[in-house]
């Protein structure tokens, strides 16, 4: 399967119109007023209609409640919700039940300890994606341009697809895409040249080095196989 392509955190027409161009599978808009990418409403309502379903719309929200998952739905009107806060199992499919939209619960991982949930979240999201988990005295949970150990997701078993973040660039993907075999990536500081600003180049760029480096990892699986 192809690899699903996330760029995060666009706050701004050119930057989007970029992404889009150069192929993302998926926008991120980040509902979460600490990060230097967060979106209000009324810019999220407008990026949002500026897709026109050349990408899946995902909306980055972290512990939000009912009321300002409606808003950023309505706002949005999402393919995806990304989970990225401390949301429970029964959270998650509180929300998937309520609004009707597919949900991609992060797992925050540092140590294989923090994998222990993983099966509870695989029965009820859509898909999972593998963050760096942020130090305790972060003010995000995210977003915070930093890798977390790959090699702890080489043994894991998922029935639904998953996808790895955290720190990733276009220096760095085909390594994280050859050790985890993620099905999808997921990027924000990474194709930044300062915390909440996107470089059209750099999007460019990390999006053409994950399809190359899909390329070579379904070469590689093939001809194992043989
Ligand atoms: O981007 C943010 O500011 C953010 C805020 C709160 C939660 C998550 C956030 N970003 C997500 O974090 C990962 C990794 O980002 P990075 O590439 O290391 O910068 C990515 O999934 C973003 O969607």
């Amino acid at each position: 399967m192809a690899l699903a392509v996330k760029i995060c955190g666009l706050s701004t027409r050119e930057t989007l119109e970029v992404a889009l161009d150069a192929g993302a599978d998926m926008v991120g808009f980040v509902f979460f007023e600490a990060s230097p990418r967060h979106v209000t409403l009324g810019t999220a309502r407008e990026l949002g209609g500026l897709v026109k379903g050349r990408a899946i719309k995902v909306v980055l929200t972290v512990d939000a409640d009912d009321a300002t998952l409606e808003n950023c739905i309505d706002a949005v009107q999402p393919g995806l919700l990304q989970l990225h806060g401390s949301e429970s199992v029964a959270r998650v499919r509180d929300i998937k039940q309520k609004f009707g939209l597919p949900v991609m619960k992060v797992l925050s991982v540092a140590t294989a300890a923090d994998l222990a949930g993983l099966p509870g979240y695989a029965a009820v999201a859509d898909r999972i994606l593998f963050d760096a988990r942020a130090p305790k005295d972060a003010t995000r949970p995210g977003g915070l341009g930093v890798p977390f150990d790959w090699h702890l997701l080489e043994n894991i078993k998922l029935t639904i697809p998953f996808m790895v973040g955290g720190g990733l660039n276009a220096g760095n993907i085909a390594e994280a895409i050859r050790v985890t075999r993620a099905g999808g990536v997921d990027v924000s500081s990474g194709v930044e040249s300062a915390p909440g600003v996107k470089d059209p180049e750099m999007i460019r760029t990390f999006i053409r080095a994950a399809r190359e480096a899909a390329g070579a990892t379904a070469s590689s699986k093939i001809a194992s196989s043989v």
